[in-house]
């Protein structure tokens, strides 16, 4: 056994609660636990399906790689195991990061929200086996945020009772939808609706891109990827030009509002429902894209810090782990508290969104609002202190946290993005101070933007320790436990305190001696966690196979995995 095992195996021998039982809890109970290594232990078994070390790979590899496993897992695995794409089995499987995430995430979930119970019905089935494959088309060139700004028309053609898609110029083209560049055949597509010369705002069209045969792009259809990115490498992210492409009248997805025949426009919900796909997203995706990758990176650099010896605390004495630093301790562990207490308010989130849509199901949206302005907070304030913290973590495993090796790059490149799509972080915390604190008028609203923003980060950060300190007090479980959960709510609450003690001493919240009393708590804190740390890592859970990385496995065996990593590297298979 190498040093860095024994040094990591020492460190759980310390730990004074139980793991096993914090996974359960973190997971929602034993049994999801059980569930959840169910589905992990039959991906990882099948080498078709399993997670591979794509640091190595091209951009085309990563593609093709996540597209050949997800047709598999769709065709084979599900079939072979007897789950459908709607079993529990399925949610869990997310976690490992494959293609078609927008088909499966967006596409489907959009049919669902804006079809009819005929649209549904001839959509579904072939979505659900994969003999359609959609994306979700909205954003264009020249408009993402700004919905009523977008360009693309649908303009409805009574004679032959079609819709008249059409591109005006450049920027109208859509842009960025995932899964669009090179797999799917269809689009979910975003429209202003003209009937008559008279514009009725964004509706959603089914348009079929792609021949179902030979999967080359239909009459008036300009389709393609639009390069490599920061990130997302395993998806197509597109673009898509229409020119005048003609669709059934039956096309209108026409839950919300339809066009009769003879052109009359027929509205039969509140024209925000339009809106609803985008609320649903941002309630749901930030536990699998941003707090679930932080976990990742806090498993990854904890145990990495554990077993990375670097210098003596005592001159002459052995040189001693990194985690020892007190520094080291203030870049770890906040995060490691933030992902316990994100996970519980994102899952407060998700549970409002449920609580909506049965709501919704009853014609009743006034919860719409206030869930709107909550999941807009949430997705941006979450997203970003999760994909900040990601960045820390990274630097704070030096120079192999800059490897692919480390597994932690790829987690991040994935994880930012989450502060751009489904609402840029800006506008959202901007839509939640709107519905929060009332609109002013556009100058004075302007003019206090800057500070709006500041005062809503404030207001979601509120939100996430008061549900994470109420969640503990009324959960059961061990004294231990329950302890180092208290710890690490005090320890998140008193990082953001400490983070903006100048905005708590501007407005006489705190006085300067109460600042340095919540610094040296904070600091207190860290050393009655640092026991615990690995632990606190450990229940998360993740398998070797899904982190992919060679400073974070659960052995500790940094350096021969380094070393082994590294000789795969394409410029080694020649010695010249
Ligand atoms: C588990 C599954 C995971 C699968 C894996 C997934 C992997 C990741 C895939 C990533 C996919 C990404 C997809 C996308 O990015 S899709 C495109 C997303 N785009 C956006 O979110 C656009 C953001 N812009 C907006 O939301 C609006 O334009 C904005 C709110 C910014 C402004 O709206 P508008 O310009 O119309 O003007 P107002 O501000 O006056 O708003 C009008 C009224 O409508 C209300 N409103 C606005 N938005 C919403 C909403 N989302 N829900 C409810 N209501 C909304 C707003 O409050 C105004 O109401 P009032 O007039 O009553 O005040
Ligand atoms: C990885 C990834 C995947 C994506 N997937 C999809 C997809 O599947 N389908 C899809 O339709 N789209 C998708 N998108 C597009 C995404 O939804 C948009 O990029 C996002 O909505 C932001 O819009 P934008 O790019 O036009 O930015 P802009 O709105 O142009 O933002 C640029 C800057 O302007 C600021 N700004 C804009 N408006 C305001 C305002 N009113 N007040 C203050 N500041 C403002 C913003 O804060 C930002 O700093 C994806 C994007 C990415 C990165």
């Amino acid at each position: 056994m190498s040093r860095e095992s024994r040094l990591l195996e020492k460190e759980r021998g310390q730990v004074n609660f139980n793991v096993e039982e914090l996974t359960n809890i973190y997971d929602g109970g034993a049994e999801e636990t059980k569930l959840r290594r169910k589905v992990a232990d039959v991906i990882q078994n099948d080498p078709e399906v399993r997670c591979k070390d794509i640091g190595m790979m091209t951009r085309e590899e990563r593609y093709i790689d996540g597209v050949r496993r997800c047709v598999y897992l769709y065709k084979v695995l599900l079939p072979r195991e007897g789950w459908t794409p709607v079993s529990k089995e399925v949610s869990h499987i997310l976690r490992f990061c494959m293609s078609f995430g927008v088909h499966a995430g967006v596409f489907i979930p959009c049919l669902l929200s804006f079809g009819s119970d005929e649209q549904i019905a001839k959509w579904l089935p072939l979505a659900m086996q994969f003999q359609i494959i959609g994306t979700y088309a909205q954003t264009e060139m020249g408009h993402g945020t700004f919905l009523r700004g977008l360009q693309t028309t649908a303009t409805y053609d009574k004679k032959n009772k079609e819709f008249v898609i059409n591109c005006p110029e450049i920027s109208a083209m859509k842009w960025w939808p995932g899964d669009l560049g090179k797999s799917a055949n269809h689009a979910l597509l975003m429209a202003q609706l003209v009937i008559d010369g008279k514009k009725y705002g964004m509706h959603p069209f089914m348009v079929q891109i792609r021949d179902l045969t030979t999967h080359m792009p239909l009459p008036g259809i300009t389709v393609g990827d639009i390069g490599n990115k920061v990130g997302f490498e395993t998806t197509d992210n597109g673009f898509l030009h229409l020119n005048q492409v003609r669709i059934p009248r039956e096309n209108l997805l026409c839950k919300n509002a339809e066009v009769k025949p003879n052109g009359t426009y027929l509205t039969k919900a509140s024209d925000k429902m339009v809106y609803g796909s985008m609320v649903r997203l941002r309630a749901i995706i930030l536990e699998s894209e941003a707090v679930s990758a932080l976990g990742k990176a806090c498993t990854i650099a904890v145990r990495y810090s554990l077993v990375r010896c670097q210098g003596e605390l005592e001159p002459g004495k052995p040189e001693v782990s990194v985690m020892e630093y007190m520094t080291q301790q203030k870049k770890l562990l906040p995060y490691v508290a933030m992902t316990y207490v994100t996970h519980f308010a994102c899952l407060k989130l998700s549970n409002q969104y449920n609580a909506f849509t049965r709501e919704m199901d009853n014609n009743d949206i006034s919860g719409l609002p206030e869930l709107h302005a909550l999941s807009a907070g949430m997705k941006a304030v979450v997203s970003e202190q999760c994909s900040d913290g990601i960045e820390i973590l990274r630097k704070s495993c030096g120079g192999h946290g800059y490897s692919n090796a480390s597994g932690i790059p790829i987690i991040w490149s994935s994880a930012v993005a989450c502060c751009t799509y489904e609402g840029e972080n800006t506008v959202m915390l901007l839509q939640c101070a709107r519905l929060v604190h009332g609109m002013a008028s556009y100058n004075a609203w302007n003019q206090s933007s800057v500070e709006l923003v500041n005062v809503v980060k404030a207001h979601i950060t509120q939100f996430i320790v008061t549900t994470f300190a109420s969640g503990i007090t009324e959960l059961e479980c061990t004294k231990p436990v329950k302890n180092v959960l208290q710890q690490l709510c005090a320890l998140y609450a008193l990082s953001c305190i400490n983070a903006s003690t100048g905005d708590f001493l501007k407005v006489g919240y705190l006085s300067p001696r109460q600042c340095d009393l919540a610094h040296e708590a904070e600091l207190e804190l860290l050393s009655c966690i640092r026991p615990n740390a690995v632990g606190l890592v450990d229940a998360f859970d993740f398998s070797d196979d899904l982190l992919q990385s060679c400073l974070g496995a659960y052995d500790g065996n940094v350096y021969e995995r380094l070393f082994a990593w590294a000789k795969k590297s394409p410029l080694n298979k020649t010695e010249v």
